[in-house]
């Protein structure tokens, strides 16, 4: 095959919506950039930047060995469906590849390099990535390394008295949210992970408790702490979190004033520049803090946290909070997932298990020594927030565990477990689905409460502030979550559906007042983020506006918008699941396709059924569509880190 064949087939797939312009694009430039190119390196960056578009950091040529098709996704859920012999004939021109033949072609290459240099390619072991992605990989290994050495040896007898007082009332053996804490004071670097309401948060306020209290004690002085999170939902919920978690904890008044009471995003945090992709804060113009935490880790890209790690001073201390089950961003590095791995092993070393227990007073079993992250790393397991007769709770684990007959259990039996349902639909017009988004009161709302509570519109121009308030607390009682954008039971066909049933006659991107909509695009200078919910409501003068949140620490609780201003908006009856993540509604009702496809994942399931606090609803009409799932995991086939400090995968 010669270069102009392959662009041909590239074009071609282009065509079956397998690659996109992009991919095209980046194989003629290096053409450009290296007219002697081979084919081989012309398919494999393609293919790198096709990863890339899909959220993988890189391309592993041993897996698109192995199997094409599941490692490049291809073809995806949301394409046209070429017939099975066409997707094998076209896969198959990878079959005369082996890896030694790729690793052969690209050392050929002046464009791949496999360390520094300016190539726009590099080649990691069998792990192809565009050099930007490549040193922002550099970037995690050094930094988080630097941070995983312990910085002490020792506590002070006052904190070990703290520690006591802190989690003496705890009765869960092991106690892992105070192992969280001793660890997280042995080294500037730690995560805690756990799923929905296992004391994240509590945990964090503790922890924060005793590190103010060394610093006091090592230093004598106050420290910079700064908390975060991806999204301004997100951070508006992790404010809202720590406000909850003090208001159950005694400590002394002058620590009490250095735990930070409001989160804000990354993107402030870092100085976000319109029309850039660099922050304000760099290497070269460090943040000023002591203890960085960012809560929702599992949303950070490998860029986000690439420039997070940059921007730290080497002398932070950076503490990651997260559900590492739950999606990772849509952007490409599933970092958290990677961070994470290894993690429900807690195979902590010898000298992790002797740190643990003469200060956490807990003998460990020794499970194997896991890597350097996971000395650092604390997952929680028992959740606090769904007790043992919570279906939601353990929906959420069975599908972590991908036990499909558990599920399927669960979801019939109705008597022990109320909170959760399963609604086998018909097709894409079943009345049950209207009755189920139009409900307005009983155990799993609706959005009737949402449309009784607009038309509940005052008459005295000061009580709209509370009413716009009202209006955005009821939407959030209940959301359907898709898995797809596309088609009948994707996000654009359930949007157009449930506007038509809950607002008749509105006409689909017009303005009407009730229409919810999701900002898709971050606005600086507005200070509305990607993914941010309004609601379009008629003002005390009766002019429509657009009711959002609002994340400042000044003003009110709400804020109005012109529509006018809001050239990026979709309506948001429906969302994604990925979209959903930070988020937590009274009702969900999560919605699956008719076919299988590789975004059906076990992870976008837990992730789905845990953004809900009291009812779960499963819209599904094909069961083996479910089954598979919870059975297939994006751990499986993910781009593992294979810089050294990173856990190895186990697949
Ligand atoms: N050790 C504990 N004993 C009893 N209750 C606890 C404990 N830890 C946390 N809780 C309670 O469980 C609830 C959830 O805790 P928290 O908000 O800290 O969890 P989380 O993991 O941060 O939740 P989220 O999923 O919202 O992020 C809170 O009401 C908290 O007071």
């Amino acid at each position: 095959m010669n270069r102009q064949s392959v662009l041909d087939r590239i074009e071609h797939w282009i065509t079956l919506g397998w690659l996109s312009r992009l991919d095209r694009a980046f194989a003629g430039f290096l053409i450009d950039q290296e007219p002697t190119a081979t084919e081989s390196l012309l398919w494999a960056g393609a293919l790198v930047s096709h990863q890339l578009g899909r959220g993988e950091v890189c391309l592993d040529l041993e897996k698109l060995c192995v199997n094409p098709g599941a490692t490049l996704a291809i073809p995806s859920d949301e394409v046209r469906r070429a017939a099975d012999e066409e997707i094998d004939r076209e896969l198959a021109l990878f079959n005369t590849h082996t890896l030694a033949d790729w690793l052969q072609a690209l050392a050929q290459s002046t464009l791949v390099t496999t360390a520094e240099g300016n190539t726009p390619l590099v080649l990691h072991g069998p792990r192809l990535y565009l050099r930007r992605y490549w040193q922002y990989q550099q970037i995690l290994d050094h930094e988080i390394g630097l941070r995983l050495r312990p910085v002490r040896d020792n506590l002070p007898a006052a904190l070990h008295a703290s520690l006591s007082e802190l989690f003496g009332r705890n009765t869960e053996q092991p106690d892992w949210q105070k192992i969280a804490c001793v660890l997280a004071l042995r080294a500037r670097f730690a995560i805690i992970t756990g799923g929905p309401g296992t004391g994240k948060t509590t945990t964090l306020t503790k922890l924060l408790q005793l590190l103010i209290q060394l610093a006091a004690g090592e230093h004598q002085r106050k420290l910079s702490i700064l908390l975060a999170a991806p999204t301004g939902k997100a951070a508006a919920r992790v404010s809202e979190s720590i406000a909850q978690a003090l208001e159950h904890l005694a400590m002394p008044d002058p620590i009490r004033e250095q735990i930070p009471k409001k989160a804000t995003t990354l993107h402030r945090l870092l100085g976000s520049r319109p029309d850039s992709r660099r922050f304000q804060h760099h290497r070269h113009n460090p943040l000023l803090a002591d203890i960085v935490i960012v809560d929702e880790a599992s949303m950070i890209d490998l860029e986000m946290m690439a420039s997070l790690l940059d921007a730290l001073p080497a002398t932070a201390q950076l503490i990651l909070l997260g559900d590492k089950d739950q999606l990772a961003s849509v952007e490409a590095g599933s970092v958290m997932g990677d961070l994470c791995r290894g993690a429900e092993q807690a195979a902590y070393d010898q000298a992790t298990l002797r740190w643990l227990n003469q200060y956490a007073a807990t003998t460990l079993p020794a499970a194997g020594s896991g890597s350097a992250i996971n000395q650092q790393t604390v997952m929680l397991r028992h959740s606090h927030r769904f007790g043992a007769d919570s279906g939601i709770g353990r929906l959420a684990n069975a599908v972590n565990l991908g036990d499909a007959g558990l599920v399927q259990s669960l979801l019939a039996d109705k008597t022990r477990y109320s909170d959760v349902q399963h609604i086998p639909l018909s097709d894409a017009t079943d009345a049950r689905l209207k009755q189920l988004v139009t409900a307005e009161t009983g155990d799993a709302p609706g959005y009737g409460l949402y449309q009784r509570v607009i038309r509940q519109r005052p008459s005295k121009p000061n009580a709209y502030e509370q009413w716009g308030w009202d209006v955005l607390q009821a939407f959030d009682c209940f959301r359907v979550l898709c898995a797809l954008r596309r088609g009948d039971w994707g996000v654009e066909g359930l949007n157009q559906r449930l506007e038509q049933w809950l607002f008749p006659g509105k006409k689909p991107g017009l303005w009407y007042p009730g229409r919810p909509v999701m900002i898709t695009r971050n606005d600086y200078n507005l200070g509305l983020m990607n993914g941010d919910i309004g609601v379009a409501l008629l003002d005390a003068a009766g002019k429509l506006r657009v009711v959002f949140p609002n994340a400042e620490s000044s003003g009110g609780k709400i804020r109005w918008v012109s529509p006018m201003r809001l050239p990026d908006v979709e309506t948001a009856f429906a969302m994604t699941v990925h979209k959903s993540q930070g988020s937590e509604f009274q009702h969900v009702a999560l919605v699956l396709p008719e076919t299988r496809g590789p975004v059906l994942t076990r992870e976008l399931v837990y992730t789905g059924i845990t953004r809900a606090k009291s009812q779960f609803t499963l819209l599904a009409s094909r069961p083996d569509v479910f089954t598979q799932a919870i059975q297939s995991s994006i751990r499986q086939g993910a781009s593992a880190q294979n810089l050294s400090l990173f856990p190895k995968p186990t697949s």
